[in-house]
């Protein structure tokens, strides 16, 4: 499977540098918001996935598939497997030390992933091209030597705080930014906060 036009590094794209103060290998990197859908412990239904530090510019990551996640009877939905890619490759910002969104994202979903399961996942940064980061991600069924179930390309772009506060809906970010906690998390993502 081939990545897209929009998905291949550019010419002259860089490899990718662990930020020095990067979580180290093997650390559990914790979520980024409370309320995210995929990694916060406050939503109910969310994936709750647990993302931890790799070498280099890499992640691992863990997601259990519930009842709440289907789509076809006992299977996962295809969009919350996404999601879950998303995550994993979202999680990559911590090791690089930017604040990143998912500008673009190709799926391949290769075998059903039944209720129950927990899909093994793994991402690591391919190239940087100034804001753009080239990405990859796979997720396996069971175990991190497991058939791989969904695989992903990636283009995320690096934005600033203010991304969110310009865009977020007010009652949430002012939830945020009054929150010790979750100002230095946003921190914890920025060279220069
Ligand atoms: C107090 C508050 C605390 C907050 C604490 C936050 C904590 C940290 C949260 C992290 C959360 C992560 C969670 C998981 C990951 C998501 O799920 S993120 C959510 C889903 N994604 C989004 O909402 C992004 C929506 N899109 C956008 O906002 C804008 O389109 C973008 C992506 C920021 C780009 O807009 P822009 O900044 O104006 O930049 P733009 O010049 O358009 O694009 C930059 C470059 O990227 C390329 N590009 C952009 N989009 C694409 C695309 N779709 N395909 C190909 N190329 C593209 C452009 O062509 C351009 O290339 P160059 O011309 O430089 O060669």
């Amino acid at each position: 499977m081939i990545a897209s036009d929009k998905l291949t590094p550019p010419p002259g794209a860089a490899e990718p540098v662990r930020h020095p103060d990067a979580p180290a290998p093997g650390q559990l990197l914790g979520p980024h918001y409370d309320q995210c859908f995929g990694c916060g412990g406050d939503q109910p239904h969310g994936l709750h996935l647990a993302a931890r530090a790799g070498e280099g510019v890499s992640v691992t990551a863990e997601f259990t598939v519930k009842a709440a996640h289907q789509g076809a009877p006992g299977l996962a939905h295809g969009g919350v497997l996404t999601s879950a890619l998303d995550e994993t490759l979202g999680a990559l910002s911590w090791l690089l030390r930017t604040i990143t969104v998912t500008g673009r994202l190709e799926t391949d979903f290769l075998r059903p992933v039944p209720v129950d399961t927990t899909l093994h996942l793994d991402a690591r940064v391919l190239a940087v091209a100034g804001r753009k980061i080239y990405s990859t991600a796979a997720g396996r069924l069971g175990a991190p030597e497991g058939p791989v179930a969904v695989r992903a390309d990636a283009l995320f772009v690096e934005v600033k705080v203010d991304h969110f506060v310009r865009h977020g809906r007010d009652r949430e970010i002012q939830a945020a930014m009054a929150d010790p906690d979750q100002v230095r998390r946003a921190r914890a993502f920025e060279v220069n906060p």
